[in-house]
Order: structure tokens, then sequence, then C-alpha cells
């Protein structure tokens, strides 16, 4: 029997479902629920910012293999134009394009590019596009601009340093991305385009049509894989399926890593651009990287304050690293979620524009456990299996993109009826519920554009199950406000917090933020770091102000809110409203 064929998601996703209710004829997340208590101003901002929801049964086409996922269609791209590719001559000049791959360091396209450019003695130029629509797209927030115009500044320096030149400018529409690459490469007589994949649906769909223009105008492009340890797709269960469970994924990635040692093989940085590249491309080493987009722009004082925390660069975050692996790695497992003190690498930032590679990362700290990944010292090797999650979610993004559609990666999951209270969700944000562990870590967010990885679950469950909360507001909160915003790792964190999306929980967990906080911050120095109210109460209370009278007068006085909920009630609540949602 011949193979059914597939469609392409490429025009079809983009399209309205036309229905705000599911085959149940429950109300979807399109809009709000109909028995929803919400503002206007709430209604509205679900309306505006949500993009169609993808139907279930499109998302069941995509489990079932019916649907072409954008990987796939970019891999047909680079099967399709192979022959053509071969025969494309070597040009004047070969171009790197940097994405969030920004470092010099393993770098495999910027590898790939520097050895073509060098074999055939021809200049290096490496391009990046500054795209305002994308990040408007993927809610980059202000702080994760500044740090990624910051870092291509560091990069632009290094890079003139070995005379390769950086041209940067901003394209205001994405969809024109493609064709303007292609023009400049004409521009510049390239004839190779390098880049490292991108695994987010738009990016994929975008190079999937890049590589066929270039192909079109004899330009060779096929896309590396760079940003994980072990390539999407590379891992299957016996059954040949993708893992949706951590632990099981996990072993696969490390047995992979045993037998296939080359993908920890580190990529050298370029050396001295050859040919004539100062002379014949002077113009290009004078371009200065673009200002961020006026709606992307930071405050001058929180430019300052942002340099200060997160300096910029490669050199910062291989600093970082060694300096993480040599003073803390190996108490790590121990200590990771204790939140009084620093005892987490704070790599993430470094990691989310590509400063840094996660391969370097797990390499450094294998060499540091005596060449060890999964044995030695617990420490290092949890701290690899963190790093770890971070492929594991790409993994699934890859292999479920409707995740990228506000999707719930188990479709069952759209039928939970939120709350839309918008006085509760600014109290959220603003971090005053309270809660002073939620309303510390809700502070700090804002502060730092960073929160913790224990307090990142606290205050998402506490969103999604105390509140009731749409996760996806959520999660939108934290795009526009990290600035190591990932979309895979902040999905996947969401739906670990609000089993919603990838729980790799086979029961259903809400956290109790009273027993968090005491069990994480036992002396209450990170609530009193972050909120000042509280920070003259004595011993246990300050977990819960509101539980003793001497306390209860200081939070009062100072302005501290009473609890917005009672937990065990939202607690109930939260129970009874999945479990209708879930099981009919
Ligand atoms: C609700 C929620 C949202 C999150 N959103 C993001 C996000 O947008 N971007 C992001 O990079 N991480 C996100 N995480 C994961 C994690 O919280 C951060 O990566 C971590 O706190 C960063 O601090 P660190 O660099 O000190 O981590 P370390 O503890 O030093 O870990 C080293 C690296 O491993 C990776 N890592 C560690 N834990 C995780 C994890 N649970 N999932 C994925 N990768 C991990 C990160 O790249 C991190 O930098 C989220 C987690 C939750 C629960």
């Amino acid at each position: 029997m011949a193979p059914k064929r597939k469609t392409s998601d490429a025009d079809v996703d983009s399209k309205p479902n036309g229905s705000h209710a599911n085959k149940k004829g429950r109300t979807n997340l399109r809009e709000p629920h109909p028995n929803a208590k919400q503002t206007e101003d709430f209604g509205i901002v679900l309306r505006e910012f949500y993009p169609p929801e993808m139907s279930n049964e499109r998302c069941q086409a995509y489990n079932d293999g019916t649907i072409e996922r954008p990987i796939e269609t970019l891999e047909k791209a680079c099967r399709d134009t192979a022959d053509q590719r071969r025969s494309i001559n070597a040009g004047k000049a070969v171009v790197h394009w940097f994405k969030n791959d920004l470092r010099l360091h393993d770098n495999r396209a910027l590898h790939t590019a520097f050895t073509i450019a060098r074999d055939h003695q021809i200049p290096l130029i490496c391009l990046y596009i500054v795209s305002p629509e994308d990040f408007e797209a993927h809610l980059t927030s202000p702080a994760r601009v500044n740090f990624i115009l910051r870092t291509l500044e560091r990069l632009q320096r290094d890079l003139a340093e070995v005379d390769i030149p950086l041209y940067s400018e901003t394209q205001e529409k994405r969809n024109r991305i493609p064709s303007r690459v292609v023009e400049l490469c004409q521009k510049w007589g390239a004839k190779h385009l390098c880049g490292n994949v991108e695994y987010e649906v738009d990016e994929l769909r975008r190079d999937a049509k890049l590589v066929r223009l270039c192909a079109e105008n004899e330009i060779d492009f096929a896309p590396t894989p760079d940003t994980c340890v072990v390539t999407p797709g590379a891992l299957s269960s016996q059954q040949g399926k993708q893992y949706a469970v951590y632990t099981p994924w996990f072993r696969s990635w490390l047995a992979f890593l045993k037998e296939n040692p080359d993908y920890l093989e580190l990529s050298e940085e370029p050396g001295s651009n050859l040919g004539d590249a100062r002379k014949t491309f002077a113009d290009l080493f004078d371009c200065s990287i673009p200002t961020a987009p006026r709606s992307k722009q930071l405050p001058g004082d929180e430019k300052v304050r942002f340099e200060k925390l997160y300096p910029a660069g490669e050199h910062e975050a291989t600093q970082r690293l060694e300096k993480f692996l040599e003073e803390k790695a190996t108490k790590y497992d121990e200590m990771r979620s204790d939140l009084s003190g620093e005892y987490t690498s704070i790599l993430s930032p470094y990691f989310a524009c590509g400063a840094l590679s996660a391969r370097t990362a797990v390499v450094t700290a294998k060499r540091l456990n005596k060449n060890w990944l999964d044995r030695g010292n617990q420490g290092y090797v949890s701290w690899i299996s963190e790093v770890a999650w971070r492929d594991f979610y790409k993994h699934v993004l890859v292999h479920w993109p409707f995740i990228c559609m506000n999707k719930c990666f188990k479709p069952e999951h759209t039928n939970i009826e939120w709350e839309y209270d918008a006085d509760q969700f600014q109290a959220w944000c603003d971090g005053k519920t309270g809660f002073p562990i939620v309303d510390a870590a809700m502070r700090q967010i804002r502060h730092c554009a960073w929160m913790h990885n224990r307090t990142r679950m606290v205050v998402s469950s506490f969103l999604s199950k105390d509140l009731l909360i749409d996760w996806r507001r959520g999660e939108r909160y934290f795009m526009e406000h990290l600035i190591d915003g990932d979309f895979a790792s902040n999905h996947g964190g969401w739906g670990f917090g609000s089993s919603t999306g990838v729980d790799p929980q086979p029961y259903f967990r809400i956290f109790n933020p009273l027993r968090q906080s005491e069990r994480f911050d036992p002396d209450g120095e990170y609530i009193r770091r972050w909120v000042p109210e509280l920070r003259d109460i004595q011993g246990k209370a300050i977990h819960d102000p509101y539980s003793t009278k001497e306390a209860a007068a200081i939070a009062e006085k100072q302005g501290y809110p009473r609890p917005i909920v009672d937990h065990a009630d939202s607690r109930a609540r939260a129970l009874e409203r999945y479990k209708r949602a879930l099981h009919g």
C-alpha cells in the first residue's frame, strides 16, 4: 500500500480553527470561560494576544504522523536541494548567519563556515538580523533584547580581532528575512551560507523556505544542528516512539552519548580571516549594532543595573561556568534548592542567547568529574542532568510542535475550566498575594529578570492551582520578563508546575507554598531580601505572617496584604476542576 501522503502544516496551522468550543462542547481557551469572573480588560488581553488554538484533531494528526512537522519540512528542503547544492562553486566569500548562537567557541556552523572559507582562501563574513516582529511574536523581554544586543557588541569586537566583520541590520518585516539574506549573499558574492538550526516552529519554517530560495539562487545553505547536546529526533524508545517522560529519555540520552562520543567533540573557534577581508569588505567593519526596537527598550538606569548583573559575552559565560564548576558544583545536589544563597550557576541567560553551548558545559563538567556523565560526584552528575532538561524540552518541542500554538501538551487539558480574576492575576504579578515566598519570587523576577528554579515551580503552581488562572497567562508573563526566556524550557516548566504540559510526574502535583517556604528558605533570608515589609518579623512566622499576633501586627503596619486565597480550599477546588476536565 502506498504510504499516506503527509500534508504540510505550513499554511494550515496559521488559520483560525474557527471554533471556540472543543469536541465535548466545552469552551476552550481562546476565550475566557463564559462563567468566568472577569474584568473587560482581562478578556481583551486574552483575545488580543492568544493566537487561535489548534483543534485537538490536528494535534492528534501530528501525533499520528499524518501532518508534516516543521522539522520534517526543513529536512525535506535540505534533501530536495542536496544535488543542486553539491555543484555550487566557492564564490567570493562565505557567510555565517548568527541567530541564538552568539559565540565563537564551539559553534558548529561557524566552524564549518570558517573551514570552507579557509579551504577556498576566501573571506568569512558574519551576519545578524535584528527582527522586531520576531521579538514581538516570541514575547522577548526588554532585558533579554538588551542582553542579546550587548552580546553582539562583544562578539563584533572579538570577531574584528581576527579580521572577521559582523554586519548587522534591523529587518522590520520578518517575512522579508529569507529574501534579504539571499540579497546580502549575492551582494557579497557568497555562495555558501552557514547557520545553526533554531527549533521553534516559525524559525524552522523560515529556514525551510530559505534553503529552497538559496538553492534557486545557487547558494548552498543547509542549517546545522548545534543547540542541543543530542540532536532532537536522535532518541526514541524501543517501540520507536519519542519519549514524553524525562527519566527514560535521560537514560537514553546518556546511552546515546556513550555510543556516540563525537557528539561531545567541541569545535574550535575561527582563526584569522583569510583573503583580503579588511580591504574588500572595509565598510562592513564600520557597521554598528542596531539599537533595540522602541517597544523593547530598557530605561537607562535598568540598563546599567542589568549590565552589572549579567555582563555580556562568551568570556563572561566561560568564567561563570568555570567558577561555578570549581567552587559550587560539587555541592549542587544538596544545595541547589536552597533559596538563601547563590548555589546554581545562573548561566541560563548565556545558554538562551547561545553565548555558551550546552555541549561545552557538559564536557567541562564531565572532565572535572573524572570523565563521568552519570557517576562520580553527585553534584556534577545532577548538574549535567539539569543541563539535559534543556535538551529534553527542545526534543519535545520538535516532536510536538503544536505546543507552540497555545496548545497544552495533553489535549484533554484544554477542558480545564479556568478562573479569570484580573485582580488576583495582578496581585501575583506585583508580588502582593500575601504568600511571602510567592511574593518574594515575583519581586525577584521584576528586579533581576531571573528567578530560581524552585520558586519558578512554586509560583507557577500557585497561579495555575491556587488561583486556577490559565497557565498561559503565567507562561506569557515569564517570557515577557525573563532574561533567559526560552520557549521550550518555559513551556516545559509551566507544564511541570501546572500539569498542563509535559508532566514528568505520574501524579498531579500541587505545591504547598508554606511548606516550600519553610523547607527551602528556612531562616526566611530570601523573603527578607525581597519583601522588605516583613524584614522585622522574627522566626518561622515570616513564612505566614498573619499566623501570629506579633507578626500580623508588623505585616499590617507595613501594608503587607493578607493571603488572597486559602490554600486548602484552593487545593480542593483545583483537584475537583482538573478531575472534572480529565475524567468528564
Ligand atoms: C515555570 C518555569 C519556567 C521556566 N522558564 C525557563 C526559561 O524560560 N528559560 C530557561 O532557560 N529555563 C527555564 N526554566 C528552567 C529553570 O528554572 C532555569 O533554567 C534555571 O532556574 C536557570 O538557573 P541556572 O542557570 O542557575 O540553572 P542551573 O541550576 O545552574 O542549571 C544549569 C542549566 O541547566 C538548564 N536547566 C536547569 N534546570 C532546567 C529545567 N528545569 N528546565 C530546562 N532547563 C533547565 C538551564 O539551561 C540552566 O542554566 C523554567 C522552569 C520553570 C519551573
